[in-house]
């Protein structure tokens, strides 16, 4: 395969950049990867594991050869980091992120680039309620979706050697207009994380009911949501506050269906219920029966109005 990048700066050193430097290295790339964090325990980490070819000790180093730049930090962060970078980027490079939220993201890096670089945001829908440098894997982003997020008008060969790039890594891409993607991820994404906060949370606060009957007796539900509760509170803070309208209105549409089940429940009415419950078991046995990877997330087939 011929290579998409000479060189690649990955900045932030957590579970999605080195997942991406694990997959570059499974893949037998040439591609010289060098990166960069802020903290010097992070990059001292990064060396003893051997994460990156180089782990550089400032910005501009890690930035000034690069062809492809990748901002792998919280949402709330990226728009200083660009600032910081943008005096040492190479002419035709390509700045990309992994952020969670686009819009915000593209407001907040967009205005410091030159227009000598290609800004071609990006999103994979992979990962896990880990983090830190040594949390990443080769496998991570097999089979599952990128999403591809250009602002009209970016360059075109630069976003189909981004989309390459990410093939490469094992993934599948899509394109997605902005504000679409932020409504689509607080759906299947930004909302599911919040419900699972607040239902361990509920838990947590009942004095009825102990922490260890909650431990003992949790079912694969419950134990799901304390999986995703485990994520990092950072970067879930960051997606929250940056997502805001798509969180809020879906979040308002979640409020008033669990209300019409809270009522069905109150007044007895089991046809309701049933019903209900039997139009969303029809949703997962579609999945199935379309023949789909059921773990990862369904961006083709989700439907917002
Ligand atoms: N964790 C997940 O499941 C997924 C995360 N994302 C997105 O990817 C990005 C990175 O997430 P992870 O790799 O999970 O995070 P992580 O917490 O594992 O790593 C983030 C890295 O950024 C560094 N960092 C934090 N604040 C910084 C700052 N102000 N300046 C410079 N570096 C800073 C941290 O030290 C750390 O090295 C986030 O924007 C997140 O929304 C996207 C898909 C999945
Ligand atoms: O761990 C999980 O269940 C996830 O949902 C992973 C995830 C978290 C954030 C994203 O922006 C994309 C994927």
């Amino acid at each position: 395969m011929s290579e998409p990048y000479k060189r690649v700066a990955l900045i932030g050193l957590g579970l999605i950049a080195s997942s991406m430097f694990w997959a570059m290295r499974r893949i037998g790339t040439q591609t010289h990867v060098s990166g960069y964090a802020r903290s010097a325990e992070t990059r001292e980490t990064a060396r003893r594991i051997g994460l990156c070819d180089t782990v550089c000790e400032t910005l501009p180093e890690v930035v000034r050869d690069a062809d492809l730049i990748v901002l792998a930090v919280p949402v709330g962060a990226m728009g200083a980091v660009a600032k910081e970078m943008a005096p040492y980027l190479k002419p035709g490079a390509t700045v990309t992120d992994v952020g969670s939220v686009k819009q915000t993201v593209i407001d907040a890096v967009g205005p410091h680039l030159p227009d000598t670089v290609h800004f071609v945001p990006g999103h994979p829908m992979a990962g896990t309620e880990h983090s830190g440098p040594e949390s990443g894997f080769d496998s991570l982003f097999d089979n599952r979706w990128t999403l591809i997020v250009p602002p009209s008008g970016t360059d075109e060969e630069a976003v189909q050697r981004l989309e390459a790039y990410w093939q490469g890594l094992g993934a599948m891409t899509e394109r997605m207009e902005i504000e679409h993607h932020d409504l689509v991820c607080a759906v299947v994404s930004h909302i599911p994380h919040l419900i699972a906060y607040t239902m361990v949370g509920v838990a947590d606060d009942l004095s009825r009911v102990s922490d260890q009957e909650v431990i003992k007796f949790s079912a694969a539900g419950f134990r799901d949501f304390t999986r995703i509760a485990a994520s990092d509170p950072t970067m879930w803070r960051d997606v929250f506050l940056t997502n805001k309208d798509a969180t809020i209105e879906m979040l308002g549409r979640f409020t008033e269906e669990l209300f019409a089940l809270q009522r069905a429940i109150r007044t007895g009415d089991g046809e309701q219920l049933h019903a209900y419950f039997t139009r969303t078991r029809a949703i997962r046995r579609g999945i199935l029966e379309a023949g789909q990877d059921t773990d990862a997330p369904d961006f083709g087939r989700t439907k917002v109005k």
